[in-house]
């Protein structure tokens, strides 16, 4: 006879969800903000050049100047009543959304960098009687350097247990038409309150250095067929809806056209009244509410634009939360036994 083993608690067979954010500053101090850029900035699917060369100057001089640089940005942008940064708040918003819709399943988030961290996530939800966990990273389109690194982590955790359960991860959404369409409807209310049309829709998505497409990131390409599909479904040419990449960071090229120079450069030639949207983000964030609503503005004003209107990213809206309902529950279905 085999000796009796020490079973864990049998699995209830309860579902769970897993939302997974890229990660922001707990706190509005250049501590903060610099334990969370080291983290991110030290992993090597987001910085790709040899460690020997990039760990001494991201440790000696990025996280020297950079985090006051940092700060500066995300005080213009804290949300002072609950203290948290946006990205975290609507992180969070859309956790609460889908595990309302969601009964039965436990539904989480956590943050690649920083906390909550997905190991203490997984771990708990497993404690939770979660024996199968879907994973969304919180990115419509694919890139290495923000998907990747999820699965990554998820798998340095699934390393350790004895008793895994099972996984999956969501595809990326770039082009699912309840994406699209959330997108559209945005367009077309902001246009019909304003009462007219915008010279110019601007897609602004996060940049990736242009390396990233010799690698063999699709991120590029998925950007792109979300422009042409949001300017098809808005009945629009190539030309009133255009594609461009922001937050460049370092001295490499990055993907182009880059946001910052087109917003410089558009009043000059004429065009003057745009609408811009960050479908790239699931959540606004530094990215979004400082970069383009505060800097990216002010720089297309000054440069002679008369109407730069930004609209926020999908959030906990009924459209955000219908995208990602959508999204949980396409995956799920079949695997739900
Ligand atoms: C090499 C650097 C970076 C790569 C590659 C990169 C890819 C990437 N990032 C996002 C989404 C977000 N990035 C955010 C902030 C942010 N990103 C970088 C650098 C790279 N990103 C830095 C240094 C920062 C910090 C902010 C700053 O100091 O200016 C955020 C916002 C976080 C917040 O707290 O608000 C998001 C979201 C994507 C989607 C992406 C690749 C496709
Ligand atoms: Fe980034
Ligand atoms: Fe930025």
């Amino acid at each position: 006879m085999n000796k009796p083993v020490n079973h864990p608690e049998v699995s209830t067979g309860k579902v769970g969800v897993l939302l997974v954010n890229l990660g922001t500053p707990d706190q509005l101090t250049v501590p903060s903000v610099r334990r969370y850029l080291r983290q991110f900035l030290s992993d090597s699917r987001v910085v790709t050049l040899p460690r020997l060369l990039w760990l001494p100057l991201l440790n000696l001089v990025i996280l020297n100047v950079r985090p006051k640089k940092s700060l500066a940005a995300y005080s213009k942008i804290w949300r002072k009543e609950d203290n948290q940064s946006p990205l975290r708040y609507y992180t969070e918003q859309l956790t609460k959304g889908i595990a309302a819709a969601k009964s039965g399943a436990v539904v989480e988030f956590a943050m690649r960098y920083g906390e909550p961290a997905i190991d203490k996530k997984m771990a708990e939800m497993q404690k939770a009687g979660c024996d199968r966990i879907l994973v969304v990273p919180l990115y419509p389109q694919y890139s290495a350097t923000t998907n990747a690194t999820v699965v990554d982590e998820v798998f340095r955790y699934l390393k350790k247990q004895v008793w895994q359960p099972s996984v999956r991860i969501a595809a990326p959404w770039y082009k699912h038409p309840a994406y699209i369409e959330a997108l559209k409807a945005q367009v077309v209310q902001h246009i019909e309150e304003k009462q007219s049309q915008p010279d110019k829709i601007l897609l602004s998505f996060h940049g990736l250095p242009e390396k990233s497409l010799e690698d063999g990131d699709p991120y590029y390409c998925q950007c792109m067929v979300t422009g042409r599909l949001l300017a098809e479904a808005l009945g629009k040419t190539g030309d009133e809806v255009m594609v461009t990449f922001q937050s460049r960071f370092g001295p490499a090229t990055w993907l182009q056209p880059y946001t910052a120079e087109v917003l410089e450069s558009l009043p000059a030639k004429g065009v003057n009244n745009i609408l811009v949207l960050t479908p790239g983000f699931v959540a606004d964030c530094i990215e979004t509410l400082e970069e383009i609503a505060i800097e990216g503005k002010g720089d297309f004003i000054a440069a002679g634009g008369k109407a730069c209107d930004v609209l926020p990213c999908l959030n906990d809206s009924a459209e955000g939360l219908d995208v990602m309902n959508t999204v949980v529950t396409e995956e799920l279905a079949g695997w739900l036994d």
